[in-house]
């Protein structure tokens, strides 16, 4: 996240870190609880990463130094990668991942809401990206849960933005025209999560960008609205 601030402990308890474990261990990707055994992320997440015994999901931290070999996680059961997916900027950028136990939900771990189909995206006003991605386009992974808002834009903004591009309807984008708050890289498959009188709605999957938080080049995300039935079809009905 560039331009961000700290987060505390418990203010996105839907949000997860991704961790795959090689030969070494590292944050890779955000995430968002959606059930207590389903995780939405980025389907670039996972490309090259599709045995699912690599993974560890790591809810309810706030700082990655929380982490080390004694901290529980969850083992990934499951990845569903959109069908339609091939590379983020061509869309359909959203993955699946069923954790192998159902989580209890607590204080510091719970799922957001995904949001109605009819809702338009443009109703949201109050909008936050959160991650433990990059500050800077040449950056690294951070300790402290980022956050910050940014406002929505609408397609036809963004579309101007990227005309090497096709900005469809299954993208939304944030960012401020003069730049300086963005997502970033590490903060892929992490929400943007919209409040909306008074419950807050996984409106965004963290996708892509030209750079980070550069003026007139907005963040892309996932328009979660779009994937709304393929959610429930492939998770939450099961
Ligand atoms: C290619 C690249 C890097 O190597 C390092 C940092 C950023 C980039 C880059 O161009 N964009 C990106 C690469 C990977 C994930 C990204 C996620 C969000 C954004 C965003 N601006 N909302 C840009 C990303």
């Amino acid at each position: 996240i560039v331009g961000g601030t700290n987060s505390s402990s418990g203010e996105w308890p839907w949000q997860v870190s991704l961790h795959a474990k090689l030969s070494l261990q590292s944050h890779l990707c955000g995430g968002a609880i959606i059930s207590d055994q389903w995780i939405v992320t980025a389907a670039h997440c996972t490309e090259d990463l599709l045995v699912t015994d690599v993974w560890r999901v790591y809810a309810g931290i706030l700082k990655q130094s929380e982490i080390n070999e004694d901290t529980p996680f969850f083992r990934v059961q499951e990845i569903i990668v959109h069908p339609k997916y091939e590379y983020s900027e061509t869309g359909y950028d959203i993955a699946l991942m069923k954790l192998d136990k159902p989580m209890n939900f607590s204080a510091l771990q719970q799922p957001i809401c995904l949001p109605s189909e009819d809702r338009m995206n443009t109703e949201f006003t109050n909008c936050w990206v959160t991650g433990w991605g990059y500050t800077k386009e040449r950056g690294e992974i951070q300790d402290t849960l980022q956050k910050v808002r940014i406002p929505l834009i609408s397609n036809l903004e963004c579309q101007s933005r990227y005309q090497e591009h096709r900005i469809t309807d299954k993208m939304m984008c944030a960012g401020y025209r003069e730049g300086g708050r963005d997502a970033c890289k590490g903060d892929s498959g992490g929400p943007l999560s919209c409040e909306h009188q008074g419950s807050w709605y996984l409106v965004g999957v963290t996708s892509w960008g030209e750079g980070c938080a550069r003026p007139g080049q907005p963040g892309v995300y996932t328009n979660v609205t779009e994937f709304v039935d393929w959610i429930h079809e492939k998770a939450l009905k099961k």
